[in-house]
């Protein structure tokens, strides 16, 4: 596309060093650093920024950047810049650190955003309809589309307008857009009658990432299914009062966290709506029961650099003489993203990131890594400091019990929510429930125990405990915790959690003085669990969960059998910036 302009709307700032960094929020495009030797950004204020999320309220800018011959097509090479200073180095060298796909992604998303912001800029742009801004600027030529595209109902590329409506529990947007009235008439004559609401106009739901409920956004579709589209966000074009900046300068594309851009509490109001509908889509309920028995949503303040494992992934090297990306899973597609540093996790952790990051590169150099094999690093943070062996033993504290651990081994990793989490479940577990609760459990089962967490927690609220476990090596250490800690009323069993009501101990506990504690794996408990678990039929279950879907399901099993009630729910915010909930859902026996 030679006819190129150089100029792109700018609109991200930062304060970095002495100067200010400016890059394009969506592309991350730098350009350049204000202050730096030889280069000044010229730049210019812009009423809006297509590249970004945010444009009402916050400045857009643009910057010069050196025009190039046919960038689509170019391997990163041709690339360079011509001198040491320019605004195209700053590209290149974030270019370089992008896997050959992406680079051409990135590429043709900028000579898209380009030619439309030229447009805008020269006032060629109609006014923002459904109609005049639904197709890329005429004679403009759009990118071919995938092989397996599907044409209809809109076009590869093709522009919309949408107002997002909700959020998936994946944390994507919920938009949904008008059908053109002839298209609706075409494509019902071929629909099978399960779509046809789909098609009706006004149904038609387009999935935008990184929007806001209430939030009017300017979307480009990639993807057209039989009953929804996938687009990706262009513009904000109504901000919500929800809507915050980013900390992390990846988290539009890197696949860790969904929602950057979301106030935190904004982001617990949907994480408890999520468990809410999902005990209602899912768990059977109807919607007035899950309202009034999910609470909201628990969190702590630290919002930021809780996390105290981080797992980033290297691809493998091949030919390459250096690994120049270690981090994780893009956002929508099936490729890693760099990431230098993570804002979710703790201080220490980015601390010591490079050093891992560097260490990868020697052991390439070295011969000690196998060309065709990626791997995941490991970064946990305990009270040793930062380790990076799976088999070290590391230690931690939650509330008064010492827990060790090998590093690599399951370990709840947002130390500052569990103390709030382990009381609740351990209140829950002993109590009971507000007036109803009678405080009197004296037996505790804890079902996939991992180390002992909540059983070795609960220990001195009960009369006799017992953790079951799968992964043996977590059943030792659960057994030295015991140790550690001078606890003597709890044993551990390693075994699948439903063999511990196949006979033994727990068939001589007291059923209505019992409580069984289950934290599955996100998959849920199996059938075959649940079955026995209804055999066996403890007065109380608390039930927690890092899969609100399968928790869903598994609560369905539950009310089914007639025997139990939903008495509440609470998610807790283990995750903040994602997605993900830890939801914890107490049930007790009807009679
Ligand atoms: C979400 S972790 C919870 C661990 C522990 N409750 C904690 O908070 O530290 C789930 C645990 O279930 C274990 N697990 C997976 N499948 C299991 C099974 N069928 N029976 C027993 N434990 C299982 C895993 O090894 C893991 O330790």
């Amino acid at each position: 596309m030679n006819a190129l302009r150089n100029t792109i709307p700018m609109e991200r700032q930062e304060k970095v060093g002495g100067g200010r960094k400016v890059q394009c929020r969506s592309c991350l495009w730098e350009v350049g650093r204000e202050g730096e030797e030889g280069y000044r950004i010229e730049l210019e204020k812009v009423e809006t920024c297509v590249l970004g999320e945010f444009h009402e309220g916050v400045e857009g800018f643009k910057g010069r950047i050196v025009p190039y011959e046919n960038p689509s097509s170019a391997p990163p090479t041709p690339l360079k810049p011509e001198s040491k200073s320019t605004p195209a180095l700053h590209a290149a060298k974030d270019i370089k650190q992008t896997p050959t796909l992406s680079l051409k992604q990135r590429v043709e998303m900028l000579e898209n955003f380009i030619v439309v912001q030229n447009k805008r800029l020269e006032g060629l742009e109609k006014k923002s309809t459904l109609q005049d801004t639904s197709t890329f600027p005429a004679g403009e030529p759009t990118p071919p589309p995938p092989k397996k595209f599907i044409p209809k109902p809109f076009p590869y590329h093709h522009i919309l307008e949408a107002r997002c409506e909700a959020l998936t529990n994946l944390g994507v947007g919920v938009c949904r857009v008008s059908l053109p009235d002839d298209y609706v008439s075409e494509s019902l004559q071929n629909v099978e009658e399960a779509d046809e609401e789909s098609y009706t106009k006004g149904k038609w739901v387009v999935f935008v990432p990184s929007v806001i409920p209430g939030e009017l956004v300017k979307c480009r579709v990639y993807r057209n299914y039989k009953g929804h589209s996938e687009a990706d966000l262009l513009e904000v074009i109504e901000r919500s009062e929800n809507r915050v900046e980013p900390k992390c300068r990846i988290a539009g594309e890197c696949g860790g966290c969904q929602y950057q851009h979301v106030d935190v509490g904004y982001q617990r109001v949907w994480k408890r709506q999520h468990v809410v509908e999902l005990l209602t889509k899912i768990g059977g309920i109807d919607s007035s029961t899950a309202e009034a028995t999910v609470k909201d949503t628990v969190g702590t303040d630290e919002v930021f650099h809780y996390r105290s494992k981080l797992t980033p992934h290297y691809d493998a090297p091949r030919d390459r003489s250096e690994i120049d990306v270690i981090g994780f899973q893009r956002k929508q597609i099936r490729q890693l993203i760099d990431v230098p540093e993570c804002v979710i996790a703790t201080k220490e952790i980015n601390e010591a990131l490079p050093g891992v990051r560097e260490r990868v590169n020697q052991r390439l150099e070295m011969g000690e890594l196998k060309k065709k094999k990626g791997a995941t690093l490991l970064l946990r943070h305990a009270d040793e400091g930062v380790v990076f062996d799976h088999n070290q033993y590391v230690t931690t504290t939650v509330k008064d019990i010492k827990f060790r651990f090998k590093a690599g081994n399951f370990f709840q990793n947002n130390p500052y929510m569990l103390p709030s989490m382990v009381n609740y479940v351990v209140g829950q577990a002993k109590g009971g429930i507000g007036e109803n609760g009678d405080g009197d459990m004296t037996h505790l089962v804890d079902c996939y125990c991992g180390s002992g967490l909540f059983c070795l927690s609960a220990s001195k609220d009960f009369e006799v405990c017992v953790g079951i476990e799968v992964n043996d090596k977590a059943v030792e250490e659960a057994r030295e915790n015991a140790a550690l800690n001078g606890v003597e009323n709890c044993e551990f069993v390693a075994a699948s959690a439903e063999q511990i009501f196949y006979g033994g101990q727990v068939q001589t506990y007291p059923k209505d003085k019992t409580c069984v504690v289950i934290d599955p794996p996100r998959k849920g408990a199996s059938e075959e669990f649940l079955e026995q678990l209804l055999k066996f039929g403890p007065k109380r279950i608390v039930y927690m969960s890092c899969g609100p879907d399968t928790q869903a399901r598994d609560t369905k099993i539950l009310l089914a059998s007639g025997a139990y009630e939903l008495r509440e729910v609470v998610p807790f915010d283990l995750f903040p910036q994602t997605r993900h909930i830890e939801s914890c859902a107490v049930f007790e026996r009807v009679n």
